[in-house]
């Protein structure tokens, strides 16, 4: 076949020895000697891996830029080394010196055609929003020292837009011209991801004229690509579909074009799209952590542990009726320990449920295909009780915090997620679920949580039970009504149309000034220790962002968006990749 033939084979000298290389296909193949141990080894890179390839001896920095000798090539490469217990991708190079000019021009010539011929959907330009808000406030100094080198490396052209408020970025996507892009990229965290999220599928569905408040919608997948550069406080997101937040290993498979499809929640309360969601849609526990790690912001990542440990020390649980559509249990479950890695079968398979290559239906098919819309088929399940958690995840949901996440074996994209309930416990039973995140344990074996691989999710609060945040919502609804004259439904509140017809939606940090701080004085832990009457509802944490209401409806939207992304790499699965190390640059 064409592409297995080979390309070139000549010897090269790499440093002071010269050997056979040979490029053939998807691979260059050399062989050089190891400085370690002093004996030859073979170095194989698929082509997919390439980063560049430049005359001369090149260096990343272009002010380091060596002169161009006429017989040398440099070779820029993904490299697997070890990051603790994670595999970290740093940027390989090595420089090959060639006989003759000639045949230096034909190696270069070689391993250009190869990358232009097998890697068609490299990125060529990319849009980048970096929050300096975020994580440490380090974005703009990790993106200018540590990504930018590596895209214009690569060839790849970016135009940065650095934030200036909230949600800049999200509007931006739906709202300017995006002809050229191949992709948007966040350098931030979860909350950043968010903002480009929403402005990905509101732009996708605004082109399809999908309306996103109708909760039954089937969505249009996305095909802009996300990228993601940690650079925020949790990170989730990108550790959960990388396998570490290090901005080099993102910026490395952003440039090569890996492409991770990924499940997407959508919220609804009423017929009104509130948010979306890849990671987490939290309430009790992770929904007072956020509403009162906002108050220590200042904190930086840091604020999630101290107001883990305030709202720990509450120790409060909440009435709630959760009505969930459970998935087919025959194709997975959150407690077969089947871990979703790069490749995984789970997500192929239910790749072809989602998206069906023919268009005859096997009996088994549509029986299949089925479970992927909500309304014609399953059984809803409904329990009520008082629970200190109620979480559900598209995903692990892990993070550097938690390295097997919220649920371990969950899938990145087989439309389904996992509904964690945990009941009231006494306190350190309670305890002991939070620490199994950061243990091997199994935080699911315990009497009082039960975990569901479901496809939609509803809650409401129990008849009867007040909701004092409702009522301030309605209270403030009457005072922008007689304000207004026109009554405004809690559902529309939400909504807001600009002329050209696009929906924005208020996210809940754009709601009126005040309600937050009544919200967060509601919440307010520190005075919470003592107060004599705890408030009766909590708070959903969507992402990373607060929800405006406590009754919703949640349904998984499988594979509806994109990320620069493979899933996370077994480690095992590149064990001669690890004698590279050290052949890293640009640390
Ligand atoms: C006694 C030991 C306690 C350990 C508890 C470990 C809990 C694991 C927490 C995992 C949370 C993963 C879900 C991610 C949510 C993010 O979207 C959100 C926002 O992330 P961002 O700050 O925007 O990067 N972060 C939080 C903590 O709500
Ligand atoms: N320039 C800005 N000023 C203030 N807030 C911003 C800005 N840019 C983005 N944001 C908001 O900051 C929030 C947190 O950003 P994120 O990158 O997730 O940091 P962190 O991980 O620390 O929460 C996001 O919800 C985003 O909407
Ligand atoms: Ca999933």
């Amino acid at each position: 076949m064409e592409t297995d033939s080979v390309k070139v084979d000549s010897s090269l000298w790499v440093g002071t020895k010269r050997y056979r290389a040979v490029l053939s296909g998807w691979y260059f193949n050399w062989t050089e000697l190891d400085k370690k141990n002093r004996e030859k080894k073979t170095i194989s890179v698929p082509i997919s891996e390439v980063v560049a390839v430049a005359e001369g001896k090149a260096e990343v920095q272009p002010q380091k830029r060596a002169e161009d000798t006429d017989r040398d090539f440099t070779l820029f490469y993904v490299n697997r080394t070890r990051g603790g217990k994670r595999a970290l991708w740093c940027l390989g190079r090595t420089e090959f010196c060639c006989p003759s000019r000639d045949l230096r021009d034909q190696w270069v010539t070689q391993l250009r055609t190869a990358l232009k011929t097998h890697c068609p959907s490299r990125p060529r330009r990319l849009l980048v929003f970096v929050n300096p808000y975020g994580g440490k406030k380090r974005a703009k100094q990790v993106y200018r020292s540590l990504v930018a080198p590596l895209f214009e490396l690569a060839g790849v052209s970016t135009h940065v837009v650095v934030t200036e408020r909230a949600n800049q970025a999200r509007d931006h996507i739906l709202k300017k011209d995006l002809t050229g892009f191949d992709g948007v990229i966040c350098v931030g965290g979860d909350g950043m991801f968010s903002e480009l999220l929403h402005g990905v599928i509101g732009r996708t569905q605004q082109e399809a004229g999908i309306s996103e408040h109708d909760p039954t919608v089937m969505l249009q997948s996305c095909d802009l690509h996300i990228g993601i550069i940690p650079a925020g406080s949790t990170d989730c997101v990108c550790f959960a579909t990388v396998g570490v937040n290090d901005p080099v290993t993102s910026a490395l498979h952003i440039i090569i074009g890996d492409s991770q499809p990924l499940d997407v929640c959508s919220v609804h309360h009423h017929n009104t799209l509130v948010r979306y969601s890849v990671s987490l849609v939290g309430y009790g526990f992770y929904g007072d952590v956020l509403a009162e790690s906002e108050r220590l912001r200042w904190m930086g990542p840091l604020r999630y542990d101290l107001s883990g440990c305030l709202v720990y020390l509450c120790n409060r649980s909440y009435e709630g009726v959760v009505q969930y559509l459970p998935a087919d249990p025959q194709l997975s479950s959150p407690r077969d320990n089947m871990r979703c890695l790069s490749g995984c079968r789970v997500c192929s398979e239910s790749t072809e449920m989602l998206f069906p290559h023919s268009d005859s239906c096997s009996s088994l098919y549509s029986r299949q295909l089925s479970q992927y819309s909500i309304g014609s088929e399953g059984e809803w399940m409904s329990v009520e009780g008082r629970y200190r958690c109620v979480s559900l995840t598209c995903m692990s949901s892990s993070c550097p915090r938690s390295p097997k996440g919220l649920s371990p074996a969950a899938h990145l994209a087989d439309g389904t997620g996992d509904l964690i309930l945990v009941q009231d416990t006494d306190p350190l039973g309670f305890l002991t679920y939070l620490h199994r995140h950061t243990t091997s344990k199994d935080q699911f074996d315990l009497p009082f949580v039960e975990v569901h691989r479901v496809k939609a999710v509803r809650f409401t609060l129990p008849p009867g039970e007040e909701d004092d945040y409702h009522d301030e919502e309605r209270e403030r609804q009457s005072i922008t009504e007689g304000a207004q004259g026109t009554p405004k439904m809690a559902c529309n509140s939400d909504v807001e149309s600009y002329g050209d017809g696009s929906q924005q939606y208020l996210a809940a940090e754009q709601e009126e000034p005040g309600m937050k701080d009544r919200r967060r004085k509601r919440r307010n832990f520190l005075c919470g220790l003592c107060c004599s009457k705890p408030p009766a509802v909590s708070v959903w944490n969507c992402d990373g962002e607060l929800l405006p209401y406590t009754e919703i409806f949640c349904k998984v939207h499988g594979q509806l968006v994109r990320l620069f992304a493979r899933g996370i790499e077994d480690e095992e699965g590149h064990e001669e990749n690890k004698s590279c190390k050290g052949r890293c640059v640009l640390h």
